[in-house]
């Protein structure tokens, strides 16, 4: 069973139902034929360059967002520990970033080069929109939560027992399939949990149209990827 569904139903919090509810969206972005390439070997490298690219400058991107998810938890957040996570968010983002430059000089790609493409920056323009001061600390939360399972979700799968994923792929694949990026997907999924019962019915209707966005972005951006 994928993450963010195992809970019984009597204790199901509103992300684990929206996921049920949207199943075949959240199939389509976790189980995107560019990630059944990847786990399957099949994968054409130059697309996965070409992902390696537009993700670089995509996280570039994403971290201004996660800055301003983390000043409205420190502005809006109860819980001193949704300070932490967020910042482990950030922390991840360092590594992250040096990791992109150091992947990209192993494959040839020359990230100084590269534009962003259609699909990256609209997604990118979703990002600043989520970023405005009107847009609550549930909503946001909720959109982070919805990227970081994406990619935690897809990436998990190419580990899993039976994938042949080429052994080249694996440390890519490692960065968000690994355990503790699982972790820190549960710790996002548990803030949205605890704030969206208490938000209004208007920001609880946000946050769903948001984690749907998000869905359709991540598609469109394996679709970029895959070619
Ligand atoms: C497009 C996309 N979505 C999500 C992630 C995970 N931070 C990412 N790096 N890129």
């Amino acid at each position: 069973m994928e993450a963010g569904l195992e809970r019984p139903a009597e204790e199901e919090g509103t992300t684990a139902m929206w996921l049920r509810k949207h199943r075949l969206m959240y199939t389509a972005a976790t189980r995107h034929p560019f990630i059944l390439s990847i786990r399957d070997g099949s994968v054409d490298l130059n697309s996965f360059k070409r992902w390696l690219g537009q993700d670089y400058l995509f996280v570039r991107a994403f971290v201004p967002f996660v800055s301003s998810v983390l000043l409205k938890a420190c502005w809006e957040s109860d819980d001193n520990s949704d300070m932490e996570v967020l910042l482990s968010s950030l922390a991840a983002l360092n590594d992250e970033i040096a990791w992109f430059k150091k992947e990209a000089s192993k494959w040839g790609v020359v990230l100084a080069s590269i534009a962003p493409q259609r699909v990256n920056k609209d997604y990118c323009r979703f990002l600043k929109s989520s970023m405005e001061p009107g847009i609550e600390y549930t909503v946001a939360i909720a959109a982070l939560w919805a990227i970081e399972l994406v990619y935690q979700q897809s990436f998990a799968y190419c580990l899993e027992e039976g994938s042949r994923t080429p052994p080249e792929l694996a440390e890519t694949c490692q960065r968000w399939g690994n355990e503790g990026f699982g972790q820190y997907c549960q710790s996002l999924q548990k803030i949205a949990d605890r704030q969206l019962p208490r938000a209004t019915n208007e920001e609880r209707k946000k946050a769903e149209a948001v984690l749907l966005r998000v869905l359709e972005h991540e598609v469109e951006f394996w679709n970029m990827s895959h070619g």
